[in-house]
């Protein structure tokens, strides 16, 4: 295990198997579409989880991804600015972001409704982790693969200062990291 981390809380295999569980869910749900959905994720920690999540999909979709940030290392910083904007229009679509995590609510809920001021018909959104007692606006997802405690986790996607991304699995990391 990387020395950085002080405990894993999902393994790798615990992802895998519920993603398969979250892809069918939404397969259900989304089976009579009329157009492709767009599935949009958030770069850059949705990146593993998206993948994970679009190769389960059987229903015509489209991808497309959108960064914005709001995060100084351990810190939400309130405002969400959009780093790099869609490729293409969600006008009259439907639209499912991808999340790696929802922790304060502020990023996720001023993206759903920049989806909704560029016309999207409806919007929908799936986390890997939630973390309802860092919530501070209020706002949920639509689909949660894990509730998680109030911990700063890295792994599959998530980051301390662009790093650990690459870890197969989500894990504390030891705040004698952050603290230093
Ligand atoms: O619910 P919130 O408190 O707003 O936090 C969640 C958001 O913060 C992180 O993004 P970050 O800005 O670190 O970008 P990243 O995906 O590139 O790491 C994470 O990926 C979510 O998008
Ligand atoms: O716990 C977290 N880890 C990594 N990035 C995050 N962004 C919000 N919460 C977290
Ligand atoms: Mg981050």
């Amino acid at each position: 295990m990387n020395k950085d981390i002080e405990k894993v809380l999902i393994s790798e295999e615990e992802i895998s198997s519920r993603c398969r569980l979250l892809a069918s869910e939404l397969e259900m749900n989304y089976k009579d579409l009329e157009e492709p959905l767009l599935i949009v994720g958030l770069l850059k920690g949705s990146v593993p989880f998206m993948a994970e999540l679009m190769k389960r999909f059987t229903i015509p979709c489209e991808i497309d991804f959108m960064k914005v940030s709001s995060y100084v290392g351990t810190k939400s910083v309130g405002d969400v600015k959009i780093n790099k904007d869609l490729d293409h229009t969600c006008d009259g679509k439907c639209v499912l972001i991808v999340e790696d995590i929802i922790d304060t609510g502020k990023t996720i809920k001023a993206v759903k409704q920049m989806f909704y001021n560029k016309g999207a018909k409806d919007v929908k959104i799936v986390a890997l982790l939630d973390k309802p007692e860092g919530r501070q606006v209020d706002i949920e997802a639509d689909y949660v693969g894990f509730t998680i405690p109030n911990e700063f986790v890295v792994g599959y996607g998530l980051d301390y200062d662009q790093k650990y991304r690459n870890l197969p699995y989500v894990g504390v990391l030891s705040p004698s990291v952050y603290t230093k």
